[in-house]
């Protein structure tokens, strides 16, 4: 069942322990001069960072890991879009390594693509450096040999006694404490990195759980959780966590047994944070992750939520006249930051080819999607984080996690398909407690089952908005024009992918 498609399940039977989660909509910001046993060196770094608060749900993981609650329970944390999910992990992990004596692999967070991945990286090394932290990223932006040199730390060679990669090297070394990866190049040094060991992972977070699960690429969940299972637990049973061995490598003992009163699990065991903003109910998918005694922490009452700043629009027009509309509305809204939703990968490249055909517009507009290289897709979002874009057209692959700077504006130019999809599109504006505003552009005939849609979530009143007649009017013939120079573009490039 694709996650999706787990919208329309009418009756999924929801786990026991989701039942009775903590409301997180309950808990208040809190400021930094009270959160109780931050490093100071963190505190310094966040106040860099702008932040002099934590927001409820950073406050309410900090409780269950920092805290009272001693990171004894994974943690699925369900939190609408832009409510800082990011920091509410990073935080607590960070603040635990910060005693750490040995450097090794002790967090691992995974991520679905590679922008994604780049953005937490940056979140983690704003403040681990501080307590002397070291943050990797795996994703594939440099070559793997580059990517290794990173993060493994290869002894210094004596003058002129070379480097056999065939010797096992017991000083390979991990030169970093948290890595930040995609599936893929992960699953690379699982498999072919000489030195690369998860043996001391401490820390799994799943970021974007729902996407995750969905991504089964060369098996990398149930990888990750077999290399960090129990180790034997005839084998030393009362061993502390890391044991120097003879030869100076060392060792991590996950010993299964009694843990502060739940059986059989591992001491020191790996505790995982997974996140949504849309989290999975299914059995099935959660089961994949082998939680622990799992503490659910959602936001308010219906699954999904909305922030609450975001004000959703709805503007009815006709089929053939909707690249008019959204002209015109694009027009209306200014200059501000814009991205625009399409629902293939297809339209995405047309509309901003339609769009860009336009004279006159006052904008800079953009295309962003997985039809592209992917470093033309980094390149157009640094210059439309930078503000030197000001309209992006975008696939679903912009939908996820990306924190932009100053968008004020989402509009759907088609319909989302699931009101999962909605939330993810919507929450690219409305982040970190601002305003801003969604807008969807429908056919009369698509109006009800848009309604439908959103009343499966939270904060879901939705006005109708007009684009006013003095935009649309002047649009009629530059439009009929576009659309020539569209045709033309489209055969220029049928004819160029025909040669290549
Ligand atoms: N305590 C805070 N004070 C001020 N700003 C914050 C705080 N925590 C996070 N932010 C900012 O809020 C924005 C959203 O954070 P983040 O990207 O972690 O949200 P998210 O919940 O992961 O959203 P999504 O579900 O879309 O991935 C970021 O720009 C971040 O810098």
């Amino acid at each position: 069942m694709g996650a999706e498609e787990e919208d329309n399940q009418k009756s999924i039977p929801v786990l026991p322990w989701m039942r009775s989660p903590i409301d997180v909509s309950a808990v208040h910001e809190c400021p930094l001069s009270l959160l109780p046993c931050i490093d100071p060196r963190l505190k310094v770094s966040l106040e860099k960072m702008g932040i002099s608060s934590l927001f409820p749900v950073q406050l309410a993981v900090w409780q269950e890991t920092v805290g009272p609650g001693g990171f004894e329970r994974d943690l699925c944390v369900n939190s609408p879009t832009g409510s800082g999910k990011t920091l509410a992990y990073a935080l607590p992990i960070v603040q635990m390594l910060s005693t750490r004596s040995v450097k090794c692999l002790r967090a691992l967070v995974v991520l679905p693509t590679r922008d994604l991945a780049l953005q937490v990286k940056e979140v983690f090394a704003a403040i681990a450096p501080a307590v002397g932290l070291s943050v990797g990223l795996a994703v594939g932006q440099s070559s793997i040999a580059d990517e290794i040199s990173e993060l493994i730390n290869r002894p210094k060679l004596e003058l002129g006694v070379r480097f056999d990669p065939d010797d096992v090297f017991p000083e390979l070394r991990s030169s970093v404490d948290i890595l930040v990866a995609t599936p893929g190049r992960l699953m690379d040094h699982i498999n072919n990195t000489k030195g690369f060991t998860l043996e001391h992972l401490c820390y799994l977070v799943v970021d974007e759980t729902d996407r995750l699960l969905r991504e089964a690429y060369q098996s990398w969940l149930p990888t990750v959780l077999q290399i960090t299972r129990p180790d034997d637990e005839s084998f030393l049973p009362c061993a502390q966590n890391f044991l120097p061995s003879p030869f100076g490598s060392l060792k991590t003992i996950r010993r299964s047994g009694l843990e502060r009163g739940f059986k059989g699990k591992s001491y020191p065991r790996l505790v995982k944070m997974v996140l949504s903003a849309t989290l999975t109910q299914d059995p099935s998918k959660l089961a994949q992750l082998d939680l622990h005694h799992p503490l659910f922490l959602t936001t308010g009452q219906k699954r999904y939520q909305l922030p609450e700043k975001l004000q959703s629009y709805k503007l009815l027009c006709e089929s053939k006249y909707k690249p008019l509309y959204l002209v015109g509305l694009l027009q209306s809204l200014g200059a501000e930051k814009c991205l625009i939703f399409t629902s293939s990968v297809e339209s995405t490249h047309r509309l901003c080819t339609l769009l860009n055909s336009f004279d006159h517009l006052p904008f800079k507009i953009k295309e962003y999607s997985s039809l592209q290289r992917q470093s033309i897709r980094s390149k157009t979002l640094k210059a439309f984080r930078k503000g030197e874009i000001q309209v992006l057209v975008s696939s679903d692959a912009m939908t996820r996690g990306m924190d932009v700077e100053g968008v004020r504006n989402v509009i759907n130019y088609d319909m989302p398909p699931y009101i999962k999809t909605y939330i993810h599109r919507a929450g690219r504006t409305a982040r970190a407690g601002q305003n801003g505003c969604c807008f969807t552009l429908l056919r009369k005939e698509e109006v009800k089952r848009f309604n439908k849609l959103l009343r499966k979530a939270e904060n879901n009143s939705c006005s109708k908005y007009s684009v006013p007649s003095s935009y649309i009017e002047p649009l009629h013939s530059i439009y009929e024009s576009a659309l020539e120079k569209l045709k033309e573009t489209v055969e220029m490039e049928t004819s160029r992918k025909r040669k290549r």
